[in-house]
Formats: C-alpha cells, structure tokens, sequence
C-alpha cells in the first residue's frame, strides 16, 4: 500500500494538460462489445477503473491492447462469461457490463458494482430500464442475473436522474429491436459521448445531451475509432488547486462549457479566470470570499466537485455552505479536513465551512475518490507536510498526479506504508 505525501505552501505556476474523462471511459470501454469488430479508444485515462474495466472485457474474451494512450478492443470472441465479483467490486462503472452484455448476448451475470461510498447507490433504475425491454433480471446472492429472450424497445421514464442508468439503457436498447425511449435522463457530457461512440459504430440515437433520448436499434455494430472528451472533473480539481495555490496557472485540453458552474462560483469567491477555447488561466486571489454552493445534476455543480471546493472553502473569509443534493453522505472528507484544522460543521446534507483557518499537514485518510482530491488540495495549501493513505481511491480517478502537480512547481511524492503503518491502519 502507498501514501501520498505533500509538502504543502508552494505556490503553482505553468500549465497542466487534462485527461479523458474517467466516466466517460468507463462506458466507452464496455460499449465496444457491441460492435462486430475493432474500436479503438484515443485519449483514455492512466487511471485504474480504465485498467480494470480493460481486463474484464480480455477476461470475457475480447483481445485488448493499450498503445500511446490507446486502447484497442477486439470484441469478435468474447463470450457472456459471469463476472460474479471480485474486480467488479473495485469499481462502480462495472454495471456497465450489464446493459453492454444484455446488448451483446442477451444475457448477463455481473456482480453488484462498488465505487466511492457516498450513502446508498440503488441500481433500481437501470434494473427498471432492462426490464422494460424485456429482461427478467433477478439478484442472487451478491449478484445480478439479467435474461432476455429478445429485447424490444421500450419507453422508460427515469423516476431519477441518473447518469448511470441513462447510459446502461442506451447500451442495452442500441440493437433491441424497434424504438426506445429514454424519458427524464441524465444530460451529462459524458452521456453525449458514450451516444458520439455508439453512433460512429452505426447506432441511431438522438436527443443525448436533453432529457428525452430516441434510439432505434439496429442489427449490427461496427468497429470505429473514438477519441474520449476531456475529464471536467480533473479540470475543475486543478482549477481548484489553482484558486487556492496558483500565481498563474493554465489549466488545458478542456471544453470551458462544461465547467460552467464551477467557474461562475470561483468567479464569486474572487478567482481571476481568464477562459479561452480550449483552456482556463486561474489566478489566486488574497481575499477569497465565502460562497454558498448546491450540487445539482448537469448542468448545475457537479457533485464530484463538491469535495474539493470544501476544501477551497477553508480558506474563504466568513461562512461558506455547501449543500450535496445528488448523495446522502457525501461528506467523509470533512472529517479528515477537521485534523488539519478546518472549522466544518455537517448536519444532515449540509456542509458550513467557516474560514479562514490555517490548515496544518497531518495522517490522513482518502476515504473515497474526491475525498482524496479534497485532501490534496488541503495538502497544497497547508503548513509542513500531509500524508493521505488509502491512496487508491485517488487513483481510480487521477491520472498521473504527482507528475502534473509536480510540474506546476507543487513537491509530492508517493511512499510504500511500513508495516507497522499497514498494521495501524488496519486496527483504525
Ligand atoms: C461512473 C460514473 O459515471 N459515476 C458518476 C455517476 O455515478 P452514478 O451513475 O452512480 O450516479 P447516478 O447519476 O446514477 O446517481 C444520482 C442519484 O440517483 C440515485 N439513483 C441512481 C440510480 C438508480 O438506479 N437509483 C437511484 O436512486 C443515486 O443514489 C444518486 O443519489 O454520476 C454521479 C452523479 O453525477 C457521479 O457522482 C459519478 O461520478
Ligand atoms: C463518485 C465517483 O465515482 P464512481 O461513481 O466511479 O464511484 C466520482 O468520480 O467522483
């Protein structure tokens, strides 16, 4: 096991280049099943969900190979192998092998996904979805069983707004036969994606991006090649970072539009951000201010940045309060923010920061993806040096972050945990 150490107080100053979106890899990965042949996947995330996800799909059959950010998928031999649990349970996005699968071979056994543990992540809409096109899908000890005779398309009404069942039902509904319809879904960028892939491989799908998605199956897929768009959760990390820590830094390879809500709620504390096609230049200001911030589906804050920004918050002049309206318990972070000497108070889905405090470098834990980055950010800004364990939590969503904090002028390093550290850990 590794821990992540930062000498915190240096200030950030250069460019740093964003990855592929993990949540949109995540999709397109399974989503090359359905074609007859090759699709190969440019700009994809040195990340581990991409890493797992690869090896699920060579497990079932498919030929994979990774080449200079790439990754080819041979699908031609895969077969409906069960995939029960173990790396199915590193991740969350692995319950997109359901809908893919169910697509491919009309049947499916994938164990219960995993991923950051925000509070309760039912899959009743995704489940509700496949059943509507024609799948008995039942739950069998820690495992779901999908079954199709046939499937036919269908309209399904979401009851919530859901990325992941939005885009599992595209995956199962592209060659189902006749019209589906998605009602009230999910308009995330990476929704737009996954829908750009699957037509370039001959799907007809339209509205991706409202909340009405039509798609008309079609008999056959074929291979093509896709480049993923820019992870706009990576982006507004370092923009984050940078609002803290930055004399000067251009945050690059991004789609500003879908960065929106973050830029206009760092505009309000006082960041200075100059936005060009492709890229943001932040600066820091001395004074930043409090905010109140409410995490809506897109377009409205992204949730995935509301751990984050609470770590920003530490630093604002005054009170600031962050509402998680998409996750019940969102808020392990603050915990470890509080040991390094943040004022936060939650009380039920609500987070009051109150600043500025002077935050100390401590042993700290990633309790889940952007908690880690919450507690990197902490990190940067503190005195002395903060260790952050559980390290692979970060990894699942962080693609070579010592390298591009480092470049930008940050010093972090990354450590094997003695045993006794393991041994403590464990005992915690
Ligand atoms: C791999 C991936 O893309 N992960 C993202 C995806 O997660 P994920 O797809 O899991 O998130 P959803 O959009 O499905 O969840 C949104 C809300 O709907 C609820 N819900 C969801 C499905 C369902 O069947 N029933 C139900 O009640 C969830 O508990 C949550 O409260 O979108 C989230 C919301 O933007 C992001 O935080 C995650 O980074
Ligand atoms: C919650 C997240 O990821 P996942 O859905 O993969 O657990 C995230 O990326 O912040």
């Amino acid at each position: 096991m590794d821990k992540l150490l930062i000498e915190g107080g240096h200030l950030l100053e250069g460019s740093v280049s964003v990855s592929g979106a993990k949540n949109s890899a995540v999709a397109l990965i399974p989503a090359a099943m359905l074609a007859d042949s090759t699709v190969v996947i440019d700009n994809l995330p040195a990340i581990s969900d991409v890493g797992i996800l690869a090896d699920l799909l060579q497990e079932a059959g498919a030929e994979t190979e990774f080449i200079n950010g790439a990754l080819s998928i041979n699908p031609e031999r895969m077969i409906a192998m069960p995939l029960p649990n173990g790396r199915v349970k590193k991740l969350r996005a692995s319950y997109y092998m359901m809908g893919a699968m169910l697509g491919r071979f009309g049947k499916a056994v994938i164990g219960l996904p995993g991923g950051c543990n925000l509070g309760p992540r039912p899959i009743d809409q995704h489940i509700k979805g496949f059943e509507a096109l024609g799948a008995k899908v039942t739950n069998e000890q820690g495992a779901i069983y999908l079954q199709a005779e046939k499937l036919t398309g269908a309209r399904i009404y979401l009851d919530v707004v859901s990325v992941g069942a939005t885009i599992n039902i595209m995956l199962a509904a592209v060659k189902a036969e006749g019209r589906t319809v998605i009602e009230n879904a999910a308009k995330e960028p990476e929704i737009i994606d996954v829908a750009t892939l699957l037509t370039n491989m001959g799907a007809e799908i339209k509205g991706a991006g409202t909340n009405v998605i039509r798609i008309e199956g079609v008999k056959e897929l074929h291979g093509c090649r896709h480049s993923i768009i820019p992870d706009r959760i990576e982006a507004g990390t370092y923009m984050i970072f940078a609002a803290a820590m930055g004399r000067g830094v251009t945050v690059d390879n991004i789609i500003p539009l879908h960065l929106e809500a973050l830029m206009s709620k760092l505009r309000e504390m006082g960041v200075h951000i100059t936005e060009s096609e492709d890229a943001v230049h932040i600066e820091r200001t001395d004074h930043l201010k409090p905010v109140d911030i409410k995490t809506l589906v897109y377009p409205g804050f992204a949730t995935d940045l509301q751990q984050p920004v609470t770590a920003l918050m530490t630093q604002a002049d005054g009170s600031s309060m962050v509402t998680d309206t998409i996750y019940s318990a969102r808020f392990k972070h603050t915990d470890e923010l509080r040991r390094m000497g943040a004022d936060i108070k939650v009380e039920g889905r609500a987070a009051l920061v109150s600043g500025a405090s002077r935050l100390q470098g401590a042993r700290v834990r990633a309790t889940d993806l952007r908690a880690g980055a919450a507690l990197v950010a902490a990190g940067l800004i503190a005195d002395g040096v903060t260790e952050i364990t559980d390290v692979h939590h970060i990894d699942r969503g962080y693609a070579n972050l010592e390298e591009k904090l480092n470049a930008l002028g940050a010093n972090v390093w990354r450590e094997k945990l003695s045993m006794e550290e393991e041994e403590e850990i464990k005992n915690s």
